[in-house]
């Protein structure tokens, strides 16, 4: 059990962690979600000891990782790759690992196999390895203790499509063990996959604690995916008419709450040459920029925000009488 509450940490003027608190219980995964800088490492290495808070707690089973009498015993970690010295083979790195922490040596050839890691990969020196097979030997070294919690900051990070796949098993067999694992990742489709809860930060705070499936439900909102000859155009005539757009990476519109119909309608009137326009359900994707994007225009503090869904941005603009396109009020 890990339990995570009040977390703050500041560098300097910069606020890592604001108050953070969520807890990750036993026999499940659960991501920890957030874009580049949200402050998930910082929680990670306070968890681990590295970093020190300024103020909250970070317990595991009931006790601070310095507090812990056989921490490696009891939590797997895994930060960066590439923590193990270079110039060692992976097997005498994790017999190293075992001998300081009194582990048994049978353990590695154990781990070994639970990572994939063929015999003659662990005999080769690290320096030689991919960044896939460093992550493996990360997760080895991780479970060397036989911990029933496991803390991994990224660990999709290297690793190809088929490792990806392999990881997405690995931490499932270790949850039905029994295994607390935590896993962050700035990749919300990655982890969705994986994790039964997710709690997603956004400039140190969280911005969602919820199960998978809930949070998709609450957060994914139906819209409209348009793309049109002068995009900058119509996405003023939109936000205007009070619709929420977003550009997406590949130059279309993302519309949110709005059908097909109305956007076609609309753009006609201004005589906006579309490209394509199509509906899209709600998608893990969405929810997750539609909350990130909440982290930078923080809802007021009355409004817990793991429990209110999405609010539509109020429009100033009017429409021409003649409008038959209504501004959504509400996505549901
Ligand atoms: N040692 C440090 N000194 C100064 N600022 C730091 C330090 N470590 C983290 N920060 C800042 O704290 C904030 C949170 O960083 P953190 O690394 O925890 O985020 P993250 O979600 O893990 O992002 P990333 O995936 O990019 O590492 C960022 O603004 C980061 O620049």
């Amino acid at each position: 059990m890990i339990e995570v509450a009040e977390l703050t940490k500041r560098y300097g003027s910069t606020v890592a962690l604001g108050g953070v608190g969520f807890s990750v219980p036993p026999g499940s995964v659960t991501g920890l979600l957030g874009p580049n800088g949200a402050g998930k490492t910082t929680i990670v290495k306070i968890l681990l000891g590295l970093v020190r808070q300024d103020t909250g707690r970070a317990l595991i089973h009931g006790e601070r990782y310095r507090d812990l009498t056989a921490p490696l015993r009891t939590v797997g970690a895994l930060l960066e790759a590439g923590c193990a010295h270079r110039g060692r083979t992976a097997r005498r790195h994790l017999r190293w690992l075992a001998r300081s922490n009194r582990i048994p040596l049978s353990r590695i050839d154990a781990v070994l196999e639970q990572v994939g890691l063929p015999d003659r990969a662990a005999r080769a020196r690290i320096s030689a390895f991919s960044l896939g097979m460093t992550q493996r030997l990360g997760l080895a070294a991780a479970l060397l203790g036989d911990p029933d919690v496991l803390v991994l900051d990224e660990p999709v990070n290297g690793l190809d499509a088929e490792g990806i796949i392999w990881l997405r098993s690995f931490l499932r067999r270790q949850a039905d063990q029994g295994r607390t694992v935590l896993v962050s990742s700035h990749l919300m489709t990655e982890v969705a996959r994986t994790a039964d809860r997710l709690v997603v930060i956004g400039g140190g705070r969280v911005l969602a604690d919820l199960p998978t499936d809930e949070l998709i439900e609450r957060y994914a909102r139906p819209g409209v995916r348009v793309t049109a000859r002068d995009p900058a155009r119509l996405a003023a005539v939109l936000r205007g008419a009070g619709w929420e757009v977003r550009p997406l990476p590949d130059g279309a519109l993302s519309v949110t709450g709005a059908t097909a119909g109305q956007v076609g309608d609309l753009a006609g009137r201004h005589r906006i040459v579309l490209e394509s326009l199509g509906g899209t359900s709600g998608s893990l994707e969405d929810a997750y920029l539609d909350l990130v994007a909440r982290a930078d225009n923080p809802p007021p503090p009355a409004s817990p925000p793991s429990s209110a869904p999405a609010t539509p941005r109020p429009s100033t603009a009017t429409l021409p009488p003649s409008s038959a396109v209504t501004p959504r009020k509400d996505s549901r």
